[in-house]
């Protein structure tokens, strides 16, 4: 499977902006990139993509949020073995604890996430996160 797939969940847009620079980033290095809501995928359908990116804010209490993407992850453990993830997500007030756990959890499942952190940006990304968030989309099409 060629196409690379950022699956995000925002609630006020902040983690959208990020997913759409890191599609532009995949873009820049040459493979086709869809960007897409978590509510209109499967965890099926990315069943057989060697790479990814997931995107979801720090809701609740440090956590992802509980009503589509929570779910949409735990089934998605299952499937994460050998996939490489770039993961990211906006944040207010916390000091990214979410974004640990998360990537704890997926490398518990055996998946590899680049660099060994996930990319956060407080509140809406600048154009400096923005910018991080396209180096991270290159980097993923790269990997
Ligand atoms: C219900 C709710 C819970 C939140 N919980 C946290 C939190 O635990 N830690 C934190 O740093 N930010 C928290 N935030 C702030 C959001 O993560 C932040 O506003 C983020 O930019 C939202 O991203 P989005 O625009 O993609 O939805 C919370 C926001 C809401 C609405």
């Amino acid at each position: 499977m060629d196409k690379i797939y950022v699956v995000y969940w925002t609630g006020t847009g902040n983690t959208l902006e990020m997913a759409n620079a890191i599609g532009e980033g995949v873009k820049k290095a040459g493979k086709e990139a869809e960007v897409v809501n978590v509510s209109d995928i499967t965890v099926d359908q990315v069943k057989g993509a060697t790479k990814l990116a997931l995107g979801c804010p720090s809701m609740g209490v440090e956590v992802l949020e509980e009503g589509e993407m929570e779910p949409w992850v735990a089934e998605f453990e299952s499937a994460a073995a050998g996939k490489t993830l770039a993961l990211f997500g906006s944040y207010g007030w916390g000091d990214g604890e979410w974004m640990r756990d998360w990537v704890d959890r997926m490398n518990g499942a055996g998946a590899s996430v680049l660099n060994g952190e996930g990319l956060i940006c407080q509140e809406a990304p600048d154009d400096a996160a923005k910018a991080e968030c396209v180096a991270l989309g290159e980097q993923l099409a790269y990997a």
